[in-house]
């Protein structure tokens, strides 16, 4: 791999397809929540589709020139059933890096959706697909094709490091990244802290929620109550 900046590595090691599955459904928010705050990826990539939608895999990772997708055109083509594309554009928002036609070609390869750092265009013909895409926004300025760029090589995509073969998890909040090596671990915490907030919104509704915490965090910083 000596050739920076324009250089593509097809392949890479995969978190267990059975381990994958089972982060479909777990909320973002939580999976977030169990690895400091610090893996979520910038508020701007949101779902362009539908809101509902629900994305999980692993990371096919591409970088490329702001306005161009060649780099993303021959993701399409290297990617594996499962694997959700990761494009790292520098966040800018020049120019479009995918749009409808690339999202019905990739949801027949298996692959299981996109998240670009940057904008996609179509996107009155995504919205009616159901394919899961990513993205800060759209704009009808397409892209070059040209290159450079790179391919599964380690890439920032709104602002959080992603490494090929990483988990992903996207839903109406947002975009989370789970380090590969330690995903079996989140996996665990983030399902325990699923169970503690299904247990939290049924005692609310028991009128059994403990709110004592809430005075005694302020009785500790110094807060003053006044009648
Ligand atoms: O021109 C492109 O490469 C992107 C695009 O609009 C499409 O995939 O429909
Ligand atoms: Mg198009």
């Amino acid at each position: 791999m000596g050739n920076v900046g324009f250089r593509i590595k097809k392949d890479f090691e995969r978190i267990d397809p059975i381990i994958v599955k089972q982060f479909r459904g777990i909320a973002t928010s939580n999976i977030g929540d169990v690895m400091g705050r610090l893996w979520a990826m910038d508020h701007r990539i949101k779902p362009v589709n539908h809101p509902g939608i629900h994305l999980v895999g692993s990371a096919f990772t591409v970088r490329t020139h702001p306005s161009d997708n060649l780099l993303v055109h021959k993701a399409m083509d290297l990617a594996q059933p499962g694997d959700v594309i990761v494009i790292d554009a520098f966040g800018d928002m020049g120019n479009a890096i995918l749009g409808e036609i690339m999202c019905h070609y990739a949801k027949t390869k298996g692959i299981a959706g996109y998240v670009v750092d940057g904008p996609v265009r179509d996107l009155d013909g995504i919205a009616k697909m159901g394919f899961p895409v990513f993205s800060k926004g759209g704009t009808p300025r397409g892209p070059y094709k040209e290159g450079p760029g790179e391919i599964n090589t380690i890439i920032s995509c709104g602002n959080v490091p992603v490494e090929p073969g990483d988990l992903i998890v996207g839903d109406g909040d947002g975009v989370i990244v789970v380090p590969k090596a330690e995903a079996l671990e989140i996996l665990e915490k983030a399902k325990a802290v699923e169970r503690q907030e299904s247990e939290i919104i049924q005692s609310i509704y028991n009128g059994q929620w403990d709110r004592k915490w809430v005075d005694d965090v302020l009785n500790k910083k110094g807060c003053e109550i006044l009648d």
